[in-house]
């Protein structure tokens, strides 16, 4: 039921980045964290890997609208991100993006079902429709049953398919995630993983995943490689083999 959303489910190329650059600071203490990147992101699962500092979590930040680039452009629906206002910027993180952070970031003394929820609560959405959707993604999640919980009562990987879950509420176009399994022990960071790339698909939403970890990246059915703000490689899993979408 992705009928909210225009195109939804439809849209294969997501977001295009053009002449893409990123400097922090000016003058000699100046850092030039991208480029130059053209990149046009599509349908499926994305993973953005490389060595520290090549400037994957800027990449990413720029795709989601939370940094403003220097120079170059970031097209979504046929809109320039850096043209448009800080407000119509949340907006749109609000309604077409979700996210996933290295630690779920959820609300201690709020169960799982409103720590989900809270973000269309705080909207003003239908609060039964609202815990009800909350609900499914739990049980997409595998968490059924552990509605009520708190956080402090559930393990790293469970509190992590929570914050999956309160990723996709809004029926997002993108998730984006960022080392959304680097506090997790590995045999746990790859089910979090799967689930992560299971999710999203179930859901029709693309995923975009900032990781230093090749098994994460394996997960995924495009890797791109950054190096010196720049992508060094991007490749592809042929059709059926790896990148499991
Ligand atoms: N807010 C900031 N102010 C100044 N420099 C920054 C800022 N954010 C990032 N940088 C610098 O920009 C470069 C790219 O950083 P970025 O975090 O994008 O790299 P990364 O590939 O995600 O690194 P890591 O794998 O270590 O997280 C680095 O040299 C970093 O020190």
């Amino acid at each position: 039921m992705r009928g909210s959303r225009p195109g939804a489910g439809m849209v294969t190329m997501l977001i295009t980045v053009e002449a893409l650059t990123k400097t922090y600071g000016r003058g000699p203490t100046a850092t030039h964290a991208l480029a130059g990147v053209d990149l046009t992101l599509d349908a499926g699962s994305t993973a953005i890997m490389g060595p520290s500092g090549s400037g994957k979590t800027t990449l990413l930040h720029c795709l989601a609208g939370i940094v403003v680039p220097t120079s170059g452009r970031v097209v979504h629906g046929g809109r320039d991100l850096a043209a448009e206002s800080d407000a119509a910027r949340t907006r749109l993180r609000r309604t077409e993006f979700g996210f996933v952070f290295q630690s779920g970031q959820l609300l201690p003394e709020l169960p799982a079902e409103e720590n989900v929820a809270l973000p269309l609560l705080l909207d003003g959405q239908r609060p039964a429709r609202v815990r009800g959707r909350a609900r499914e993604l739990l049980a997409l999640v595998g968490l059924a049953g552990m509605e009520h919980r708190r956080p402090g009562e559930l393990s790293g990987g469970q509190a992590q398919r929570v914050a999956v879950a309160r990723a996709l509420l809004s029926r997002p176009g993108v998730v984006f995630a960022d080392e959304p399994t680097g506090s997790l022990d590995q045999g746990t960071g790859a089910e979090v993983m799967d689930l992560l790339v299971r999710a999203t698909a179930a859901e029709g939403s693309a995923l975009v995943v900032v990781t230093h970890d090749p098994t994460v990246a394996r997960r995924c059915g495009r890797v791109v490689t950054m190096r010196d703000g720049l992508v060094a490689a991007d490749h592809r899993a042929p059709e059926g083999a790896g990148g499991r979408r």
